[in-house]
């Protein structure tokens, strides 16, 4: 092999390194083998590579992403075969039309040809769903609105609980939460009728029967884009895996292929040096000149052709070099693109999942990350931490008077104008609904009364205008600092009383821990 193309070996082995070890993040967490497994591969793989210990590690992953891939196969299997009784158990009940009974079937019959992936089992999750709303949907109640059919003791309570008004809080609690669950959905597509209807249900308030409907479209929405994205990325971790494996054989081979060079020359170095030696015993004991002439001219020739034989050699084991090269060069573009595609949708899957798509700050799942990070900061360094809930007034008259647009617009303006008289370091989120919660690290809470004084003055005096009316509008302010045994859930709780202090001393107010 000459300099370029050793040159080029190391290249490519160096550029399959840097992918190898960026592959080996999607397989974090599949089981604290491959962890573990995965940090020796990255080991060998970082800095010089080490291509032959990489080998054997990769080697061992791929065992060990063999066996992971049959436990998961067995627990579909179990979990698919668990569906299979509840779809029969539904099939047997009395209640059910014949419509939905052969419906049944045709869906069991299909199960019963599940490959046991997974992924492609997924679908067969949402259709069980689908069945059973359908079921729930056609039962026919009696006069007490309870099913006619025969319960068990459990169902039976089950179903009267159902009947009984659940408490006004929770009824408001389940409303809020699917507010926001169906926020993201609703903001991508905002066309879609059904979503819309709910969507607005949900804001003006709905009947018991009415917030179970809304869960069930919820639950059949989120399943199926869970569905897709599950199957998506199902076939993307599935293709890197194959061409991992494909590389691996690849690296394998050109190992061998090199160390089968490697040996051949020195074979044929050691041929040489043996014929030389040969050569120079005869030039040693020859006296005459003729014969030792005629011996060197025997001597050259076996040299020249044990050369030209290893010439012929090297060159076919070159070509197959050269051939698993290209191969690996191509896998690995290709690989290169695919996790490229991919890692940047994980970063906008996490953007999106962190950020609130109505007023495009970030929402309670970031604000818990935040909180739990400046908490432990507080922990630590004991620097001042202070928490400040805020809450629109009378926002549902806005909602009821101008539309839900008004409502929306108003919440996005609000949003925006916090963010702009907010510090960098601060960090304000939307709690739910007309709530928002900022976190003031490194702030004493007397030092937050006079700013915020100036936003909440600066809220009164947006000219809002809806429906060519001017429109005030207010909101009030809890604030707590952590001190002493604080968690986040009790300066939380605080910040809250003191929110509705500020309520119920007439709205448009501040209070906090030093009022
Ligand atoms: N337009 C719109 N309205 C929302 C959104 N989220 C929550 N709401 C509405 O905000 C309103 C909050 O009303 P309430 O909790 O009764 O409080 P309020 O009217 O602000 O009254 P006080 O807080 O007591 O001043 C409800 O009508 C919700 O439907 C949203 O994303 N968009």
């Amino acid at each position: 092999m000459d300099k370029k193309q050793l040159e080029s070996l190391k290249q490519h082995n160096e550029q399959l390194a840097q992918v190898i070890i960026r592959l080996s993040n999607f397989y974090e967490g599949a089981s604290t083998e491959v962890d573990k497994e995965l940090k020796t591969l990255r080991s060998h793989l970082s800095g010089k590579p080490n291509i032959t210990l990489a080998a054997v590690s990769i080697g061992k992953l791929n065992n060990l992403l063999m066996q992971n891939a049959q436990s998961l196969k067995k627990q579909t299997t179990d979990t698919i075969s668990r569906l299979e009784s509840a779809i029969k158990r539904l099939q047997r009940s009395d209640s059910i039309t014949s419509e939905l009974k052969s419906e049944t079937a045709r869906f069991l019959s299909s199960l019963s040809m599940q490959s046991g992936s997974l992924f492609s089992s997924l679908p067969q999750f949402e259709r069980a769903l689908i069945l059973y709303q359908q079921a729930l949907d056609n039962e026919p109640k009696n006069t007490n609105g309870q099913s006619t059919n025969g319960q068990t003791v459990a169902e039976a309570q089950t179903q009267d609980a159902l009947s009984q008004p659940i408490d006004e809080r929770l009824h408001a609690n389940i409303t809020a939460e699917l507010q926001g669950l169906i926020e993201p959905y609703y903001q991508k597509n905002k066309s879609d009728k059904q979503l819309s209807e709910v969507r607005k249900k949900l804001l003006d308030g709905l009947t018991q029967h009415e917030l179970l409907e809304c869960c069930l479209v919820l639950i059949r929405l989120i399943v199926k884009d869970v569905v897709r994205e599950a199957g998506v990325n199902g076939q993307v971790i599935d293709g890197l895996h194959r061409s991992i494996i494909s590389i691996n054989q690849d690296v394998s081979q050109t190992i061998e292929i090199t160390q089968s060079q490697f040996e051949n020359k020195a074979k044929h170095h050691q041929n040489l040096q043996t014929q030389i030696s040969d050569m120079g015993e005869v030039v040693n004991q020859s006296d005459d000149l003729d014969k030792l002439k005629s011996e060197a001219q025997q001597y050259l020739e076996k040299m020249q052709d044990s050369i030209s034989q290893h010439q012929e050699a090297d060159k076919e084991e070159e070509e197959k070099l050269i051939l698993l090269l290209q191969n690996m060069q191509r896998e690995l573009t290709s690989m290169e693109k695919k996790t490229q595609q991919y890692r940047k949708k994980l970063l906008e899957q996490r953007s999106q999942t962190h950020m609130d798509p109505l007023t495009k700050i970030p929402n309670r799942i970031a604000y818990n990350e935040r909180i739990e990070q400046e908490y432990q900061r507080w922990l630590r360094t004991k620097a001042p931490l202070c928490m400040a809930v805020v809450d629109i007034d009378h926002f549902k008259s806005i909602n009821d008077k101008y539309g839900h647009a008004a409502g929306d617009k108003t919440l996005q303006v609000i949003a925006k104008q916090l963010k702009g008289k907010l510090r960098k370091t601060d960090f304000l989120a939307r709690w739910g609904g007309e709530e928002f919660v900022i976190l003031f690290p490194d702030s004493e809470l007397k030092d937050l009364l006079a700013p915020l004084e100036e936003i909440r003055k600066k809220m009164e005096s947006l000219p809002f205008k809806f429906k060519q009316e001017p429109v005030t509008i207010t909101a009030s302010f809890g604030l707590a600092k952590f001190a002493n045994e604080d968690t986040v859930e009790s300066v939380f709780d605080r910040a809250d009383k003191h929110l509705y202090s500020a309520k119920n001393n007439g709205r448009n107010q501040i209070v906090s821990d030093q009022s």
